[in-house]
């Protein structure tokens, strides 16, 4: 198998550096005479059947999939891969670590680190963002765990939205629980699904809805039985795929451009936003805080 490390290169002419082993090529994965191939890397799994020209991506980054920079990174490589390979018209999005779809940004890339880390890190979490919400291919999450904050805007960057039935799996922007503030484009991406009014107490509060109340408002199109959810995401996927492609993708484009060029205009001074709130004093407290209580809860 094949070990590649190199550098991956950013919008706006910046790099972040791949780190060494973490994409074991795919080009080596093995490939079924089904027509199933199956990417290796070491946080991110991608299973894919060319027939179908559907590739499904499993994060794989346990305890809880939180996006690191070094998950983020590999995320991204994936994204670019499946993009840029025409066999792929489809994608879904789903967790490989049971109950837990993401919990969101990594709070350890967020806590005790300096500026350049805030910004690189920044930078990833926009990339991913542009990468998912811009795609051409049909995204279908398929969210088999809980889905807070950043995990929650994975979904939503969807083309449709496909939870499981449990109570524990709850999803939505809780931000303002940990005393910071959802960004613009996060903001945008929640008032794109479920309107203004609904929005504005969802992200006041950090409200996260339980599967029933989720449908209810519209932040997911479906909820069905934890078994169902994978088959449910291919059957809607396969609908989806049934639209030429030319037409679906110009109106995706047209629906979303305007809300992504928003961010795309201004990334410099979001980083630069980013970077200032996340490394006051009173908030790098609150982010303490409120990890030191997850770690606790178990005790
Ligand atoms: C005005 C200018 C504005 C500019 C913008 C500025 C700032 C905003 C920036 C960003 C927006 C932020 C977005 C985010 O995504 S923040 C992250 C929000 N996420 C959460 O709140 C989820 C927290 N986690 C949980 O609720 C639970 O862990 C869970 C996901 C429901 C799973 O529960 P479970 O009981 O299964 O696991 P544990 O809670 O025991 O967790 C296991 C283990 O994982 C650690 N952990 C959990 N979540 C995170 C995380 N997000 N980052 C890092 N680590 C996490 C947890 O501490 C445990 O660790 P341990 O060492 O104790 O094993």
């Amino acid at each position: 198998m094949a070990l590649v490390a190199g550098r991956k290169t950013f919008a706006a002419g910046k790099t972040l550096l791949l780190r060494a082993g973490v994409w074991l090529g795919a080009e080596a994965a093995a490939r079924g005479g089904n027509g199933a191939r199956r990417f290796v890397s070491q946080r991110v799994l991608v299973e894919s059947d060319v027939t179908a020209g559907i590739a499904t991506i499993k994060f794989k980054n346990p305890p809880v999939n939180s996006l690191s920079l070094e998950f983020l990174t590999e995320f991204i490589i994936c994204l670019e891969k499946l993009e840029n390979d025409k066999t792929y018209r489809g994608l879904i999005l789903t967790s490989d670590c049971p109950g837990i779809f993401s919990a969101g940004l990594d709070l350890r890339e967020m806590c005790g680190k300096n500026l350049a880390h805030y910004a690189e890190y920044w930078r990833a979490i926009q990339e991913t963002w542009l990468k998912l919400y811009l795609s051409n291919m049909v995204l279908v999450a398929a969210i088999n765990g809980a889905s807070p904050a950043g995990g929650c805007l994975m979904a939503l960057s969807s083309d449709y939205r496909v939870l499981a039935d449990n109570p524990r799996y709850r999803i939505g922007l809780n931000e303002t629980l940990l005393g910071i503030v959802a960004p613009f484009w996060f903001k945008d991406v929640l008032v794109n699904t479920i309107g203004h009014r609904a929005a504005e107490h969802a992200l006041q509060l950090g409200l996260l809805f339980q599967p029933t109340e989720a449908l209810q408002v519209g932040m997911v199109d479906q909820v069905v039985p934890e078994d169902q959810v994978q088959s449910t995401a291919l059957s809607v996927m396969t609908e989806w795929l049934a639209i030429p492609d030319h037409a679906r993708q110009l109106t995706k484009s047209m629906m979303r451009k305007a809300t992504a060029d928003n961010l795309i205009k201004q990334r410099e001074a979001d980083i630069q936003n980013f970077v200032s709130f996340v490394s006051r004093d009173s908030i790098q407290k609150s982010l303490q805080v409120y990890l030191e209580k997850l770690k606790q809860k178990k005790h």
